[in-house]
């Protein structure tokens, strides 16, 4: 797939030191920085602080984080390293609520964990590090085949726009709504992406601007308030989104802006793809209205990414990290198995039969 994309991978391994490295996306796009992660506390930071983020790459940090933090237990029976483990888990799964991911992969862990009750804890811990390799490779497979089956809806010359970041660093290869533009571009597609700067962490302008322009992609970076232009001025064809969970209705939550987004696209009849791994697929969130929606620091509005404050100190702000997608709006949830219509509830559980 896509030879256009330099694939950075945003969360690795590096057993030998027990520790994570870690690509800062804080620091991009100005600096390329690296992170040495080692204990529980520098992985729940770096999840919280959006060093690492995008829900796949939120899953595999903490799957990793839980295998080197439980990798040199002392533990001499699997009730006490049990113990460990539940803490580790519980520290990770209190960083960020709403993307699924960081939830599937810990419990994977665990479901790893308790399948290998009876073996030695030497083999416990192989066993985890197989698992976290494991749900890394998985999701580069899920980036191909999304990308595959996004191209199916798409045609050459198109303009896109998107919304937050989607892309490489945000997965474990070419991303979700990011990964058709890049197979796109090998096979001549030539689309057009407009990328919403998407306030306040501008995950959209210092991230996706950044990883399409590296890959020599046809991008314009545009304010969130521009969305509504582009599109009255027929410059986009379809919009590609990616997900932090998906309910069993098909609600999709995603960055703040995205049903705002959606709401335009419907107005001016252009389609809504929202590219979803089953991982991020919920079912037993029952509707968008079950989602909790992260609350973030006031100061990433006001001043976080800005050398002057961006709003007076005493201003109150209101800083929801997502919003949701109402299914209706969306016009296919393009997942690894294909492309499901949320119109009727049945079809995302049938994906997993
Ligand atoms: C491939 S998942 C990307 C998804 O995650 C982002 O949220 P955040 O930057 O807060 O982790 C955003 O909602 C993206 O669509």
């Amino acid at each position: 797939m896509a030879d256009h994309v330099t694939v950075i991978e945003s969360v690795k391994l590096d057993d030998a030191n027990d520790a994570i490295i870690l690509l800062d996306q804080t620091k991009l796009p100005n600096k390329k920085e690296f992170l040495q992660l080692k204990t529980v506390d520098d992985v729940w930071d770096a999840i919280y602080q959006l060093k690492v983020r995008g829900a796949p790459a939120i899953g595999i940090a903490a799957a990793y984080g839980i295998y080197i933090v439980t990798k040199n237990s002392t533990a001499s029976d699997f009730e006490a390293f049990y113990q460990e483990f539940k803490k580790a888990k519980e520290k990770l799964a209190s960083s960020r609520p709403t993307a699924v991911n960081l939830f599937w992969a810990l419990d994977r862990m665990e479901a790893r964990l308790m399948k290998e009750k009876e073996a030695t804890i030497s083999e416990i811990i192989r066993a985890l590090k197989n698992e976290a390799n494991l749900i890394k490779k998985e999701d580069q497979e899920v980036c191909e085949a999304i990308g595959r089956h996004a191209l199916e809806v798409l045609e050459p010359g198109w303009g896109i726009l998107t919304h937050c970041n989607a892309g490489t660093i945000a997965t474990a290869k070419y991303g979700t709504a990011l990964a058709p533009i890049y197979l796109g571009e090998e096979k001549g597609y030539d689309f057009k992406v407009f990328a919403d700067e998407t306030r306040p962490l501008l995950q959209g302008a210092r991230l996706t601007a950044w990883e399409l322009n590296e890959a020599g992609v046809d991008v314009t970076l545009i304010c969130d308030n521009m969305a509504s232009i582009v599109m009255s001025q027929k410059k986009i064809q379809a919009v590609l989104v990616g997900c932090d969970r998906v309910a069993a209705n098909g609600d999709a939550a995603n960055k703040i802006g995205t049903s705002g987004v959606a709401i335009l696209a419907k107005h001016y009849g252009i389609p809504v793809y929202v590219c979803a791994p089953m991982s991020t697929i919920d079912l037993n969130t029952e509707t968008g209205n079950d989602i909790e929606i992260e609350l973030r620091p006031e100061e990433e509005i006001k001043t976080k990414w800005y050398s002057e404050s961006m709003a007076p100190e005493q201003v109150k702000t209101y800083n929801p990290a997502f919003d949701v997608t109402d299914h209706t709006l969306i016009t296919g949830i393009i997942t690894e198995k294909g492309i499901v219509s949320p119109s009727y509830k049945e079809n995302l559980a049938k994906l997993f039969d």
